[in-house]
């Protein structure tokens, strides 16, 4: 197949085929579009009797969200494939190995994680998984230090930075989570019974300036080599495993914002908690799974960032003022505290949403979440540059929970 085109399931079949050593020869395969994302196509491609399969993961020339009117780049599934394969190599068994990718077709063949479900809808099933917060801030650390100054060589890393130039990807994200929820946009998408929010946000001055300081932060800081959209909904779950997958918005950028996704999505789930428990004690139990989940994140990603930190001394005077670790490790910390924040408000008045919250079904149970989880993310805004510890993003969730009444 020579011009790129979007595939079809019979199509995606002989792709899978043609590649060497996955199929035998004349097995029966079986194709199904199974992409439910905003923006690709996903063929999940099997020989039932051998009980082998893979994912072709193929992007579209626009986002599929909205639809042709908005065209977007191809290159995504370039940057896409190569964040994965860097990350397999500084996180090995972390992410699915990638067997292939195709230029022209924008399709990347990848592992088959299908024995994993998606942590969004475990978490929203009362899933639990002890290992996450080992497995999430071991990739964490890993990815972020190793692709950083602090981590790198300094000369390839601006050229690393270079081959993940990401402009469309980013300006989704500067647009839906650094403008939009801020103002009147026509993408903005949200019930009609939180509109007296929405106004609220429209016109904070002061939150206006924490999310000014902060979409700075993402148009400038070449910190270090982001996944860009590390959602609940990016990453593959079972009791013993986690695997991150989609990372299409990878870009060099300031660490905190992936940190700060992971975080946002179990306090959107937090926030949704009145509708998926059962009684006020599951609710409560639930609560402190998710909070312990956050604290061990936050803990062990600060330890296993300085333990790299001290073990390879890339540069110098980073390496050794007096102070400087701690202070690093103090504005990463607020980093992720705001864009926590931005990550969470964005969910709830833009244009993308997360099952955890527009799946309840009931309106003032769901209006509830909506207002708990702006409540939570507003405030993070607002301390992120005062932080100083991550109990005090805990504290601010659970006073929130007790505070915004149903
Ligand atoms: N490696 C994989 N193994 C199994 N299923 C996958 C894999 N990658 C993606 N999927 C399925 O496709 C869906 C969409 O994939 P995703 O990468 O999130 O697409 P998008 O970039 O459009 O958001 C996932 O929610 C999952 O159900
Ligand atoms: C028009 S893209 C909206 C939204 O979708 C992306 O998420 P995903 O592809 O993982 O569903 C990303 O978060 C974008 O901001």
């Amino acid at each position: 197949m020579s011009a790129y085109h979007p595939l079809n399931e019979k199509e995606a079949i002989q792709i899978a085929r043609s590649l060497e050593g996955v199929f035998a020869e004349g097995a029966e395969l079986t194709s199904r579009e199974i992409g439910d994302g905003n923006l690709n196509l996903v063929f999940h491609i099997s020989d039932p009797v051998e009980g082998t399969s893979l994912i072709l993961k193929q992007a579209l020339p626009y986002a599929k969200v909205v639809g042709e009117s908005w065209p977007l780049t191809l290159d995504r599934a370039r940057i896409e494939s190569e964040a994965l394969i860097q990350e397999g190599k500084l996180a090995p068994g972390l992410v699915p190995a990638v067997y292939n990718y195709d230029p022209v077709l924008a399709l990347t063949v990848m592992e088959d994680l299908s024995d994993h479900v998606i942590m969004r809808r475990g978490l929203i099933e009362g899933g639990r998984y002890p290992l996450f917060a080992g497995h999430i801030s071991t990739f964490l650390a890993n990815t972020l230090f190793f692709t950083s100054d602090l981590g790198m060589n300094q000369q390839s890393k601006k050229l690393r930075v270079r081959e993940f130039i990401n402009p469309e990807l980013c300006k989704i994200t500067e647009d839906l989570i650094f403008d939009h929820p801020y103002t009147d946009a026509d993408t903005n998408s949200f019930d009609e019974t939180i509109r007296d929010e929405a106004q609220v946000l429209w016109n904070d001055g002061e939150l206006h300036l924490e999310v000014a300081l902060l979409r700075e932060k993402f148009l400038t800081q070449a910190q270090a080599l982001l996944h860009g959209d590390l959602h609940t909904g990016s990453i593959f779950i079972k009791p013993d495993s986690t695997k991150v997958i989609d990372p299409e918005f990878a870009y060099y950028g300031p660490m905190g914002f992936d940190i700060g996704a992971i975080i946002a999505n179990l306090l959107l789930n937090y926030a949704a908690r009145d509708h998926w428990d059962a009684d006020e004690n599951a609710r409560r139990d639930y609560r402190s799974y998710l909070i312990g989940t956050i604290r061990e994140i936050w803990t062990q990603f600060d330890a296993k960032f300085r333990a790299l930190w001290e073990e390879n001394k890339t540069d110098r005077l980073l390496s050794s003022a007096p102070g400087y670790k701690d202070d690093y490790m103090k504005r990463l910390l607020q980093d992720t505290v705001g864009y926590a924040g931005s990550k969470m408000v964005r969910r709830i008045v833009g244009l993308a949403h997360v099952a955890d919250i527009d799946q309840i079904p009931d309106a003032k149970s769901r209006e509830h979440a909506q207002r708990l989880a702006l409540s939570i993310g507003k405030q993070l805004i607002k301390v992120n540059r005062k932080t100083a510890s991550i109990e005090e993003l805990i504290q601010i969730a659970e006073t929130s929970a007790e505070s915004v009444k149903a």
